[in-house]
């Protein structure tokens, strides 16, 4: 359904696509994931057509985005990593605003909101304007633009970024909703461990390029590897990404990070090796789990 062929994206002095080829099937939710600077923000930006590559090209059901990207606006969805939202609008408004926007008749604009709202649960906010709102009804509202005018494929960079874990949760259930409704989800995220709940596949980034690109179900990558470290040190991500075998998927606060290693137990022992040969104060490297997630969740559902 998406064919995406040797496409080259250029900021000035840096290649930041390297001849990025994939097809993505629909009806799919595809992770995309890499560590920071890997070029996925703009993958998906050349995909919405907002940003326009050197060369390559994107077919979206049958549409050359880059011959016709006013249809390809109509055919998909579009979530930026910073969205903004009119703080002076009610959400009824801004929803109305980005309907009318998207070329829904004005007549048929009110049962688009209804539609739209009931299937992100904020029908009851309609009135509430974006800064009354919790950042993940803010981010529910922000969907809802992207999805009103019911797109064939919907672009997701960074949706659970600023979430809290029981917001991710329900925003994952939400992904599975979607695609249950026909949609197709491209998301982009950090956060290997959650992708897994609803993830068909998986494409890996690194440095402009796709590295890899698995179907999660039977998958061949082993789970993510956690890394905790007992103190920051600055410059964790140029040392990790000096390793050979590993992904950095993601850093935080310099001390943990998740690292994506082949599952081969040699290969994970030479890793951890390494680590500390680069006298990294490692207490922590294991296979990553949502436990912990798990157990939150439980005690927030039991609690309310
Ligand atoms: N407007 C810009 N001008 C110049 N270089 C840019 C610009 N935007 C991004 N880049 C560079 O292009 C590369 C890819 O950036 P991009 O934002 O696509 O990566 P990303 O995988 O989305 O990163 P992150 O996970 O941090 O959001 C990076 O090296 C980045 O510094």
């Amino acid at each position: 359904m998406i064919t995406v062929d040797k496409l080259i994206f250029e900021y000035p002095g840096l290649r930041a696509l390297d001849e990025v080829s994939f097809r993505i099937n629909q009806g799919s939710i595809t992770a995309l994931v890499g560590p920071n600077g890997a070029g996925k923000t703009t993958l998906l930006r050349c995909m919405a057509a907002l940003d326009q590559p050197v060369s390559g090209s994107i077919h979206i059901a049958g549409i050359d985005v880059l011959e016709q990207p006013r249809d390809c606006h109509r055919m998909i969805g579009y979530l930026s990593d910073f969205f903004g939202l009119y703080q002076r609008l009610t959400v009824r408004q801004c929803l109305h605003f980005v309907a009318r926007a998207q070329g829904i008749p004005d007549q048929d604009c009110e049962a688009a909101i209804v539609d739209v709202s009931h299937r992100l649960s904020i029908d009851d906010r309609l009135n509430m304007r974006p800064n009354e709102l919790s950042r993940g009804l803010r981010q529910r509202v922000a969907i809802a633009q992207a999805i009103i005018h019911k797109p064939k494929l919907v672009l997701l960079d960074e949706p659970a970024s600023g979430l809290d874990p029981e917001a991710r949760h329900e925003l994952a259930e939400l992904f599975l909703e979607l695609q249950h409704q026909g949609m197709t989800l491209l998301v982009s995220s950090h956060i290997l461990a959650e992708l897994e709940a609803y993830c068909t596949e998986m494409l890996v980034m690194r440095k402009g390029r796709i590295v890899e690109q698995v179907g999660v179900k039977n998958s061949t990558i082993n789970k993510p590897f956690k890394l905790l470290l007992a103190h920051a040190v600055d410059n964790l991500a140029a040392l990790l990404q000096s390793l050979p075998d590993i992904i950095v998927l993601n850093i935080e606060h310099n001390k943990l990070a998740l690292l994506q290693i082949a599952d081969d137990s040699q290969l994970q022992h030479a890793t951890l090796k390494a680590l500390l040969a680069l006298n990294l104060p490692v207490c922590e490297f294991a296979p990553a789990t949502s436990n912990l997630q798990d157990t939150y969740l439980q005690t927030i559902r039991h609690s309310s």
